[in-house]
């Protein structure tokens, strides 16, 4: 094995033991750093990236399995071998479920432990030259949460849960950023394909021609370019799942040969006369409605029939906002690394009654960014920069102005005249207005005083 630059993180109270692996696999040519504590090993792991993790599972505070456990969810390739002590193997195989790729039992030999670090090696070299093919992404990461309590959801992943196993292609519908590429993820891993390859194209990334030889593969001087004979990605996904992501902006002509592949699991590679055949499961899915588009003339009824046999509407955010507190602590977890980091109550409030054009996506990103400007504090209304405050949904007839530029107004006159007219919405109630605003209670009084609403609205 070529130790050269390899990444290693070993994780063990004892620091003899640290001192000794970090000494022999540096002179074997890795960068190897060590910690004696699962907090350590999280300092370490923002600070630089790792191939291959060693980590104990007696540790203290933190254990093992709990560092286990966020390291994959925060850095799913970094490949983990976990070290157990005497009655673990439970703990063990928990760990393997958990994402870790092997583990070995205390006391062991250096060189059982070089072995194992040379099969996670291979692993991980393995799928990353699968990540490489272009345009396509493959996750071999089992590790997902898909987070949802609202009945509509509970709904949605006991169907899912229900139709993984089947093998009919399944069409997964719903705005961008509510959770599709999730649940084809969950169709594949409550599979019994999961330990088969998940293969995901976007369907309008590329040009036709491209994207058929992406999808099925080409033959040697098929076309200018094709210096050599290369598999489709239904190959590559044979026994897994292929998920066709924007199934609407696949090509018309395309779309005719996708249809002869659900139906008979065959096809041609481009330039190539010999038929084919695999076993993949097909998941597609779409952010628009097919049936529109089927109507416009831009979707072929037949492959949304065949398609349609089994549908999975994604809901919108904004029909399920009771799932967001636990969405927006799970992304306070994920994004805020474990500091414990929360958010006011106003903010939250602001939260539930945003209506969330770009889903969860878009709650992602404003809770990422509300850590980032909140730089340690709780998380404010105004770290979370809900566009135009919770209210705006209903206050779009102030953008409404004629286009003369006489017409307009400053910004603090606009901001005076949209916070009156939602006190006078709200019968002066200042905690639902400075909700329905998006800022806190104590901002409100602030920007009342600044522009002397008080007086203002007092005027007869
Ligand atoms: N229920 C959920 N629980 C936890 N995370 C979620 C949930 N739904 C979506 N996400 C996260 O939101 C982001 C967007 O989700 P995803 O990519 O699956 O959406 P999509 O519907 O496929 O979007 P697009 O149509 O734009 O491709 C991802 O980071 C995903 O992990």
């Amino acid at each position: 094995m070529d130790w050269k630059n390899v990444r290693i993180l070993i994780v063990d109270d004892e620091t003899d033991l640290i001192n000794l692996l970090v000494q022999r696999f540096t002179r074997k040519g890795a960068k190897v750093a060590g910690a004696s504590s699962s907090e350590e090993a999280i300092a370490e792991l923002a600070k630089s990236s790792f191939d291959i993790g060693i980590f104990d599972i007696n540790l203290p505070g933190m254990n093992g399995i709990e560092l286990l456990r966020s390291t994959k969810t925060q850095y799913p390739d970094v490949e983990i071998i976990m070290l157990t002590g005497h009655g673990t193997v439970d703990t063990a195989i928990e760990a393997m479920k958990l994402g870790a790729c092997d583990y070995l039992k205390k006391p062991y030999a250096l060189s059982e432990l070089e072995i194992i670090i040379a099969k996670a090696l291979e692993k991980k070299t393995l799928k990353e030259a699968n990540t490489g093919l272009k345009q396509a992404l493959l996750s071999n990461s089992n590790q997902f949460t898909i987070i949802g309590q609202s009945q509509i959801m509970k709904d949605l992943m006991e169907l899912t849960r229900r139709v993984a196993d089947s093998d009919i292609p399944v069409l997964i519908e719903g705005e961008s950023g509510t959770g599709k590429e999730l649940i084809a993820k969950a169709l594949h891993f409550w599979s019994s394909r999961k330990e088969q390859p998940f293969i995901a194209i976007n369907s309008g990334a590329l040009p036709e021609t491209l994207l058929e030889s992406e999808l099925f593969g080409h033959a040697k001087g098929a076309f200018t370019g094709a210096v050599s004979d290369k598999k489709g990605l239904v190959e590559v996904a044979d026994h897994g799942t292929l998920f066709l992501d924007e199934i609407g902006e696949m090509p018309l002509a395309l779309q005719v040969k996708l249809l002869r592949f659900l139906e008979s699991q065959e096809f041609r590679r481009v330039g190539d006369s010999s038929l084919r055949k695999v076993n993949v499961r097909v998941v597609a899915a779409t952010n628009r409605i097919l049936e529109e588009e089927v109507a416009k003339g831009n979707f072929r009824e037949d492959l949304y029939y065949r398609l349609n046999v089994m549908k999975l509407p994604v809901p919108p955010l904004r029909e399920r906002l009771d799932d967001v507190p636990m969405l927006v602590e799970f992304f306070l977890d994920k994004f805020g690394r474990n500091k414990n980091i929360t958010v006011t109550r106003e903010a939250m409030e602001a939260l539930c009654s945003y209506h969330f054009p770009g889903n969860v996506r878009e709650l992602a990103h404003m809770i990422e960014r509300g850590i980032l400007l909140a730089n340690g504090r709780e998380i404010e209304p105004r770290d979370l920069l809900i566009p135009g405050g919770a209210a705006t949904r209903r206050g779009e007839d102030l953008m409404q102005a004629q286009a003369e530029p006489e017409n307009f107004i400053s910004l603090s006159e606009l901001e005076q005249k949209y916070i009156l007219r939602v006190l006078k919405a709200c019968k002066g109630n200042k905690t639902q207005a400075a909700k329905l605003l998006g800022i806190s209670v104590r901002n409100l009084y602030r920007k009342l005083e600044e522009y002397r609403i008080t007086e203002l609205q007092n005027r007869p």
